[in-house]
């Protein structure tokens, strides 16, 4: 495809300050910026990315249950890096240099984030409401004990919801990716209003995940059974 365009964030300083931060405290906390790429750039981006990448819908093993993932995924990485494998799936690192607008734009997130020093990107795509990521948290080792985690919003709105983790004496076990879809509202309503927060993560945003959020929090992006449009998400990661 020729692609010309260089994807580039907000340069409307209110926009890139327009930014919304949670504290889900003892360490925790996200930012959401909900302009953070201009609305045209992000519908340049989500044609390109659901175009361009080398989607896949692997198969992942939960629990010692085999399913295919509920959403079409693929995986870029820097070179020489230790490699990802979850549920049981190790999948292909394909090479930046490949994405010239993949760089662009983790050299936005970079510049909007100071200190953060990406080398992995995990992108999904929802071809509809009804693929969705189940709760779990992105705690493997290779990210170290407090991941920084930058996640880029293409296409339809989806929910993000978010709720902590029981605690350890309560044993119940939280798988790092789930194919088994849970009722995020019914779990939601159930516990602390403290211990749960919903966002809607729009075209062009981002929203980070910082401190202990993947140690103490999990997330999920529920079925929207309404939802037809595709949306597709961008998470950078530093394998350490
Ligand atoms: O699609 C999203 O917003 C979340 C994706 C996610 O949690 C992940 O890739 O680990
Ligand atoms: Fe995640």
């Amino acid at each position: 495809m020729n692609f010309k365009f260089r994807a580039r964030s907000n340069p409307n300083p209110s926009d890139r300050e327009n930014k919304r931060t949670i504290d889900l405290e003892n360490g925790s906390e996200i930012i959401y910026f909900p302009r953070f790429i201009p609305y045209d750039d992000s519908c340049k981006l989500l044609h390109y990315l659901d175009k361009e990448i080398p989607w896949t819908r692997p198969s992942i093993h939960v629990f010692g249950r085999s399913c295919i993932q509920p959403r079409d995924t693929c995986y870029v990485a820097s070179e020489r890096l230790p490699e990802l494998r979850y549920s049981g799936y190790q999948p292909h690192a394909y090479s930046w240099d490949d994405y010239p607008p993949l760089k662009d734009l983790l050299a936005a997130v970079h510049e909007a984030l100071p200190g953060s020093s990406f080398n992995s990107l995990l992108l999904n795509r929802y071809k509809s409401g009804s693929d969705y990521v189940a709760w779990h948290s992105d705690g493997e080792k290779l990210y170290g004990p407090t991941p920084e985690i930058a996640s880029l919003s293409f296409g339809c709105d989806r929910e993000f919801f978010l709720r902590k983790k029981p605690s350890k004496t309560a044993k119940v076990q939280i798988p790092s990716t789930s194919c088994v879809e849970e009722p995020a509202n019914k779990r939601l309503k159930r516990s602390n209003q403290v211990d749960q927060h919903s966002l809607t993560l729009k075209h062009g945003s981002l929203l980070v995940m910082k401190g202990y959020t993947q140690r103490d929090w999990v997330h999920s992006v529920p079925k929207r059974a309404k939802i037809e449009a595709v949306r597709i998400n961008l998470t950078f990661r530093r394998v350490l």
